[in-house]
């Protein structure tokens, strides 16, 4: 049983980090509007395989107007697994290819890629750059709604997505936006107007995060989707730096609770519970994602990295044997099947017993015996080093607990998306940063931050 058992410095340690965990955790949505300029408020569209082209003029769109619009659109499908299904009790909307339509209103010329960009950019792990691609227009008309779902991503690039809803007057049909336990509204039926003076409302969120078009009651919602894609920049003139400051509580936290002689004294890991899901294949090698880690994940990837400690993406996998838990850690996806044969002999994972605060105290969740199955482990050729990676490690875990979440850290299919999923699913990962044993690491932690004072006892 280790030390930092009886020692409340380490806990009290502990708790902080939770705390300033909690507190790094940013929005995951940016909501805004800009005014409709009268020489941008066209839409031109035709109806598929018509060549008639129908206008809505959005400075005084008319309900004639809109009636063509939406006669001229096919009812909306959305993604249920691998296919696209219409099914008007989870989505009753049109929808309208890019093809077919041409907006003068672009969020490019009218700002608001460059907003929706620092709010993604604000503070990313490495240099990035966006790309904005144009998905589909939808119309919403009376008794039109898109019950709750996640946006189908469509490459592990795929970090967000943004609306836009034009100005007409429509009751109902807010946008509800839901993560970690909390609820946003994006009542762009209020937004689209100010003063009685039209402007163009838009939402830019996650694309993980959930969310649901509310029941239109009357009128017409017409709104363009985007795609938002991060790919790695050559030079980091994109990225903001305000964002570092932001990052000392959590950064000399997690550095006093490191120079502390009880934390994980014989090393092991911290695991960082991640706030969003990731698009994930298992070809897909983790650490390619992390340049587009989102929010409050990248923030905690940059505070590790600034303190030079060995971080990365992995997956922690949790099974189940004679009435104990064991979790794996590994840096890439696995497809979870019973058995697991493919985690067990895999070389590049790790096996780790979680410790956590109970009744006030940091304790080891399950102990960390040594497997049953060694034996078939002698029998391999790279015994040693599969022995070693098989003796459990201790993980001190931050986040969640992950009692709570035991069945989410299986493969989280999402059901219903907007599109049939292609080759990408969502998984379940944390960031792990390998702690060195007490004796190696307090020089390098002192030379990191030599300005840090170590935590007054009370
Ligand atoms: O119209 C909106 O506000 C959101 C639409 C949506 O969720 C989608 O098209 O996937
Ligand atoms: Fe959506």
């Amino acid at each position: 049983m280790s030390t930092q058992e009886s020692n409340p410095g380490v806990e009290a340690l502990y708790v902080a980090l939770q705390e300033r965990f909690q507190e790094t955790k940013r929005k995951p949505l940016y909501i805004g509007t800009v005014p409709l300029e009268p020489n941008a408020s066209k839409l031109f569209f035709s109806k598929e395989g018509v060549s008639n082209a129908g206008v809505v003029d959005f400075s005084q769109p008319t309900e004639d107007q809109l009636k063509a619009l939406a006669a001229s659109c096919q009812p909306a499908t959305f993604g249920l697994g691998q296919q696209d299904v219409l099914d008007e009790s989870y989505r009753k909307a049109g929808k309208m290819d890019a093809g077919n339509f041409a907006a003068q209103f672009t969020p490019f010329s009218s700002g608001i890629t460059d907003r929706v960009g620092e709010f993604l950019l604000e503070a990313p792990s490495t240099p990035q750059s966006l790309r904005f691609e144009l998905y589909k227009l939808n119309i919403y008309g009376p008794g039109s709604f898109f019950k709750a779902h996640v946006d189908t991503p469509r490459s592990d690039k795929m970090i967000a997505s943004l609306v836009i809803v034009f100005p007409t007057v429509h009751d109902g049909g807010s946008l509800l936006l839901r993560h970690e336990e909390q609820e946003w509204a994006f009542d762009s039926p209020k937004l689209v107007y100010e003063d009685d003076k039209p402007r163009v409302a838009f939402a830019a969120f996650y694309s993980d995060i959930e969310h649901e078009v509310a029941l239109v009651n009357s009128g017409y919602r017409v709104t363009l989707t985007y795609n938002i894609y991060s790919e790695p920049a050559a030079s980091p003139l994109t990225t903001i730096s305000f964002g570092l400051d932001r990052d000392a509580p959590l950064r000399e936290t997690l550095s006093a609770l490191l120079q502390h002689p009880d934390f994980l004294p014989d090393g092991g890991y911290i695991g960082f519970g991640l706030s969003h899901k990731y698009p994930v294949n298992p070809s897909l090698q983790l650490s390619k994602l992390s340049g587009n880690l989102k929010g409050t994940d990248a923030d905690i990837y940059r505070v590790c990295r600034s303190l030079s400690l060995d971080t990365a993406l992995q997956v922690l996998y949790c099974r189940r044997k004679q009435q104990t838990e064991a979790y794996t850690l590994i840096n890439r996806f696995v497809e979870y099947r019973a058995g697991y044969g493919n985690i067990d002999t895999d070389r590049s994972c790790i096996t780790v017993s979680l410790s956590r605060m109970s009744k006030g105290r940091l304790v080891v969740h399950q102990e960390g015996a040594e497997s049953t199955e060694e034996e078939e482990w002698r029998q391999q050729e790279w015994q040693e080093e599969a022995r070693s990676k098989y003796i459990p490690q201790l993980m001190v875990w931050v986040g969640r607990s992950l009692l709570d979440r035991r069945n989410a850290l299986k493969t989280a299919y999402v059901a219903q998306g907007n599109e049939a999923s292609l080759a990408y699913v969502y998984g379940q990962l944390c960031l792990a940063v390998h702690v060195v044993p007490f004796k190696e690491r307090v020089p390098k932690v002192q030379v990191e931050t030599p300005e840090t004072e170590p935590c007054g006892d009370s």
